[in-house]
């Protein structure tokens, strides 16, 4: 077994610029991972299940877990010294790191500490997602929001962590996407998958039909076109919504698929947010030769311009998405 600092030191040594500070990085991410991964395995005995008397920024009402893993992964990161600072889904500003890590760190982290809040008290399985660039503000000068609205394909890693069945952490530094299943009776995630890659056909689509009647009419259409009859295509395709990214997502990675979370009636710029959910997934998704848009461009040409903005999200088989994105370029009815 090649645990994952095994895996990211022999990788590190492939590159003659490595400084280790990224590998040392995802493993202050795999530390993080574990201390939730504890809590959520034993939450049905602690109180950590229900809502905080809290609320983001984003005016949704925090989880004790969404909570606790943010204090988590802050701390895990806090303990390094190559991050500057992070953002997270949990806190309205970002975080900068204070004793000349502002000044000096080469990093900045954005997190979604907890992915598929919805689904904890219901023992479902929920993730982490990370994302890391290096930081824009010269080194000496300490760093600013700016370092954190970079474009998604500035990333220099980016992953996540699905608290499912097993526990594991998927992530690429654009080498390749790798997965790591947590190993319990060792306390390491151990190599598990390697340069992992989307099937070449998928045939499930995941999409939250309840809000059927709110999508734009590209999206019903394509709904529609999933669900005719056609062998020659593998139609009518499977529909599956666990309604966590992280474990929608990781589905289709391993089976093949496309995920979909439109702009809405409710959500008219889409729910997910650009900077610590669609951009890392799509940086794996891309590494993992599928694609992944807001409907009309790669998520990862957006150049963001505040934290916490949402963004259309469509990830899958190239197949599926071009189809798709067919869909939505024809006029509107
Ligand atoms: O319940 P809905 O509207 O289908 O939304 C589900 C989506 O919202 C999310 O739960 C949003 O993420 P958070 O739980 O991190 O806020 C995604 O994981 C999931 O894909
Ligand atoms: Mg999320
Ligand atoms: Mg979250």
């Amino acid at each position: 077994m090649i645990t994952l600092s095994e895996f990211v030191y022999a990788k590190q040594h492939e590159f003659s610029s490595a400084t280790g500070e990224l590998s040392a990085l995802l493993s202050s991410i795999a530390t993080a991972a574990r201390f939730i991964n504890r809590e959520i395995t034993k939450a049905g005995l602690s109180d950590i299940l229900g809502f905080n008397e809290s609320s983001n920024v984003q005016g949704e009402a925090q989880t004790k877990l969404d909570v606790l893993a943010n204090e988590r992964v802050k701390k895990a990161l806090l303990s390094r010294g190559e991050v500057a600072g992070i953002a997270s889904e949990e806190d309205d500003d970002v975080v900068i790191f204070e004793g000349g890590r502002a000044e000096t760190s080469k990093y900045v982290v954005l997190i979604d500490p907890l992915d598929g809040s919805s689904n904890i008290d219901v023992n479902v399985s929920v993730g982490t997602i990370f994302s890391i660039y290096r930081r824009v503000t010269p080194i000496g000068q300490p760093i600013s929001k700016i370092d954190f609205l970079q474009p998604g394909n500035k990333q220099v890693a980016a992953g996540y962590v699905l608290y499912g069945s097993s526990t594991i952490l998927v992530y690429t530094t654009g080498q390749g996407v790798h997965a790591f299943t947590y190993e319990p009776a060792l306390g390491m995630f151990c190599l598990s998958n390697e340069s992992m890659k989307f099937p070449t056909k998928g045939s499930t689509y995941s999409i939250n039909e309840g809000n059927y009647l709110k999508f734009p009419s590209g999206v019903k259409q394509y709904m529609k076109y999933c669900q005719e009859i056609d062998t020659a295509t593998s139609r009518p395709y499977n529909s599956r919504y666990i309604g966590s990214l992280v474990a929608d997502f990781h589905r289709n990675l391993l089976k093949g698929g496309i995920f979909m979370y439109p702009n809405t009636a409710s959500y008219p710029q889409g729910k997910l947010r650009l900077l610590y959910e669609c951009n890392p997934i799509a940086f794996i998704a891309e590494q993992a030769g599928a694609k992944a848009t807001d409907g009309f461009q790669s998520v990862l040409t957006i150049v963001p311009t505040s934290l916490h903005e949402r963004s259309p999200f469509f990830v899958g088989n190239d197949h599926m998405v071009e189809t798709l994105m067919d869909f939505l370029s024809l006029p509107t009815t």
